[in-house]
């Protein structure tokens, strides 16, 4: 393991027990409260650490201005300190996660994703066997909240199973461990949403791509990267065959 992917995964663990405590000592009624402690609670502890660990490295993080330094920068961590704020503001609930990703001149070289009510965290490092999918019809994990209308489409022509969960990071971890088959998402996403999700996803040998199967880009101008595709790459061809039968959402 790199110390970048060390590192990556001692920060998603770290805001994961941030969050805990932040769930653990909340006393009030109104969930939204909840989300913003939560929210504010992660992104503060993550932008200390960085600060003090990694001073020179530009930061872009879902709860925290976008400053333009990122854009001339070598290293660039993308972060998502709460990703399924839904999800954590309903207690025992388990499907969010926290996103800590570095891009470096053009790529994504660490990631990790930690879930912290299920006591795990996932990173990049390379070495894992990519699981053997049997016969089954195809699970597609899926938005619980609001799952984009093209899913339904898309489920009839694979016959494919839906299973609904919150999280970005938390659906491309069910690919990630074979409890689901693919995570096709469209209409609407940032960077910090998808991007230690997919650098995990891409280290376990699953195949990630667009939904128009151009790669994955990060640290661009815009933060705005509003679809993706994680798949076991024994369900590709299909997918890639249905997903040009249906009418996915415009991607501004
Ligand atoms: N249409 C859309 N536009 C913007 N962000 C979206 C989106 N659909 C999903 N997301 C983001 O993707 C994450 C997972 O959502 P979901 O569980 O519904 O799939 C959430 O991140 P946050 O919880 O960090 O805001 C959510 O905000
Ligand atoms: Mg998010």
């Amino acid at each position: 393991m790199t110390a970048d992917i060390q590192m990556a995964r001692e920060l998603a663990t770290g805001a994961g027990e941030v969050l805990l405590q932040v769930r653990q000592s909340w006393k009030g009624s109104d969930p939204k409260e909840l989300k913003n402690l939560g929210d504010r609670g992660a992104q503060e502890w993550l932008a200390a650490e960085l600060a003090r660990r990694v001073p020179g490295d530009a930061v872009l993080s879902e709860e925290a201005e976008d400053g333009r330094a990122r854009l001339t920068a070598d290293r660039v961590w993308i972060i998502d300190p709460l990703d399924g704020t839904r999800e954590f503001s309903e207690p025992p609930r388990d499907d969010w996660a926290v996103h800590v990703a570095l891009w470096e001149q053009g790529d994504l070289t660490a990631g990790a994703v930690a879930r912290p009510a299920a006591e795990v965290t996932y990173d990049s490092s390379p070495g894992h066997e990519l699981w053997t999918r049997s016969e089954r019809p195809i699970r597609l994990a899926v938005s619980r909240s609001r799952p984009p209308a093209f899913l339904h489409a898309l489920q009839e022509v694979l016959g494919a199973e839906l299973v609904p969960m919150g999280s970005a990071g938390v659906k491309t971890l069910s690919v990630v461990t074979g409890e689901c088959d693919a995570y096709v998402h469209a209409g609407g996403q940032y960077e910090w949403d998808s991007a230690a999700p997919v650098a995990v996803a891409r280290s376990r040998g699953l195949t990630v791509t667009r939904v128009d199967g151009s790669p994955m880009e990060y640290n661009r101008e815009s933060p705005w990267l509003p679809d993706l595709m994680v798949a076991h790459p024994d369900v590709v061809p299909a997918l890639t065959e249905a997903l040009q039968q249906v009418d996915l959402p415009d991607s501004p």
